[in-house]
């Protein structure tokens, strides 16, 4: 069995918190031919216990099918686990808060699985970070073939402890975190899947866990998404920005300087960062409203003068290399009224008609210009849809994929809130494909690496 000192362990989490930095020239593809295949795990015995990190942040509705998609992602290296003998003991997180459980989920694996999959409740002993011998029990006493999964680990601060930490909180956190891997290596397993293709944050159950594993693997759908859609969108021509989140122009510029990218069409309240940007580049001034007043600095939807400035350079370095933005020109605000130009109390929640039109007209001229022979990614939303007085841009937008694809045009959607959009006003045959994923699509494509990528070479390599 692996065991982690405390200063392995501090030194592995330097590198995870410390992402591209501490690896800079490291690319997705790196990341990629480091991580083991499941196949790599043929000679693991029957009867073994074999932990899973799993894509269980799901909202499984009434019928299979619905809610589930991440679980049915899941299945085949389930199924493989399952024909090989293996114990399988699934984990990880739903929702960002410690309250959500995985009853839902277990039952919905069970029905996908044709098998029973019981929950273990209470598995972590929070004093000491170590498992529960009630939970190892319970693990070891499982048939060969079977599958189980332990309560959300978001349940216990240790699988969060690592999410904001910096480099001088590791002396502190490192001796915790190496207890409750050591612990799972010694009362669970040291073989580890991960199949959890969405779950792109810093939590312990992706990135810490690993380091006291004898053997890692990827599963093999999120081997199949990294080694096929996203080399595709790696290689895209046209790229859509939007959302809310504004560190998404780092993912931009990433992506320009991968190079292949001749069109941005950029749309929601990150938008307004570049269409200021355009706006003094051209001599144009353009008001942000409430998303520039210092007032606001804490609002997900503050748009600081960084941002505007790094906009500034990303337009002006992107025409130099022939790249074309297309930017809302009006806005829907909080009264539901359109607006050219905002006032500075003004907050822009959607874009406006002449905005849908311009976008709709940029599709027309993109698929003139490729003949269709084009790939697009899209990502985000135009607006917040989720409220009927600003979904109208969102939803003008979804059948322009279609347009696209009918065209000819590889569409690709990043998951998150851009896969809610086509669930709710398309069908799944309008896009070529459209990942389980947000956060973890934009780090594959943009300009940090993968976490749980990142721990598995690290595993790999040890
Ligand atoms: N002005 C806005 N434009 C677009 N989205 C907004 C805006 N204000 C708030 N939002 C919200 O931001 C979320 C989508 O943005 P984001 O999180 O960046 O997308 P994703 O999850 O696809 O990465 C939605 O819930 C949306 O309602
Ligand atoms: O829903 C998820 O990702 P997504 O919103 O990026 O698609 C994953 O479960 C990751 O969730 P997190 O952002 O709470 O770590």
């Amino acid at each position: 069995m692996s065991t982690v000192s405390t200063d392995q362990m501090k030194a592995w989490c330097e590198k995870i918190v410390k992402g591209r930095e501490a690896a800079p020239d490291l690319t997705l593809g790196d990341y990629l031919a480091a991580a083991p295949s499941l196949d790599s795990l043929a000679d693991v015995p029957a009867g073994t216990v074999v932990l899973v990190r799993g894509d269980v942040d799901a909202k499984p509705g009434d019928k299979v099918g619905e809610g589930d998609i991440r679980l049915r992602s899941m299945v085949d290296t389930l199924k493989h686990g399952v024909e090989k003998g293996w114990k399988q003991v699934v984990f990880g997180h739903i929702g960002r808060k410690p309250e959500g459980s995985l009853e839902k989920v277990a039952a919905r694996l069970g029905e996908l699985l044709g098998q029973n999959v019981p929950l273990i409740k209470d598995w972590v002993d929070t004093d000491t970070n170590e498992i529960k011998l009630s939970a190892a029990e319970a693990v070891k006493a499982a048939d060969p073939g079977s599958v189980m999964v332990l309560e959300n680990t978001r349940a216990y601060d240790i699988e969060r402890v690592l999410w904001k930490a910096k480099v001088e909180d590791l002396d502190a956190l490192a001796p915790k975190l190496a207890a409750f891997a050591n612990s799972i290596a010694e009362h669970l397993s040291t073989v580890y899947v991960n199949e959890a293709f969405s779950a792109g944050s810093l939590d312990a159950s992706s990135v810490v866990v690993p380091a006291a594993m004898d053997r890692v693997a990827l599963g093999k759908y999120a081997a199949g998404e990294f080694n096929g859609p996203m080399q595709k969108c790696l290689k895209t021509d046209l790229a859509v920005f939007s959302g809310i989140k504004i560190d998404k122009l780092d993912d931009m510029e990433a992506m320009i300087a991968r190079g292949t990218i001749k069109q941005i069409f950029a749309s929601g309240s990150l938008a307004m960062a570049i269409r200021k940007a355009i706006g003094e580049l051209d001599g144009k001034p353009v008001s942000l409203g409430a998303a520039e007043d210092p007032a606001n600095s804490s609002e997900p939807w503050y748009i600081p003068p960084a941002r505007v400035a790094q906009a500034k350079e990303i337009v002006a370095d992107g025409r130099e290399k022939g790249i074309t933005f297309t930017v809302p020109c009006d806005s829907v605000v909080e009264d539901g009224s359109v607006k050219d130009e905002l006032s500075p109390t003004d907050q822009q929640l959607d874009i406006g008609p002449k905005s849908i039109e311009a976008f709709s007209q940029a599709v027309g001229a993109f698929i003139e210009r490729t003949g269709g022979k084009a790939v697009a990614f899209h990502n985000g939303v135009f607006g917040v849809f989720e409220d009927p007085k600003f979904e109208a841009g969102t939803k003008a937008w979804i059948p322009e994929l279609k347009r696209m694809k009918e065209a000819g045009v590889e569409v690709y959607v990043g998951g998150g809130e851009g896969g809610k959009a086509l669930e709710k006003y398309g069908e799944d045959d309008w896009v070529t494909h459209c990942f389980t994923a947000g956060g973890t699509v934009l780090n594959a494509l943009g300009s940090e690496p993968v976490p749980y990528l990142v721990a598995l070479k690290l595993a790999a390599d040890k």
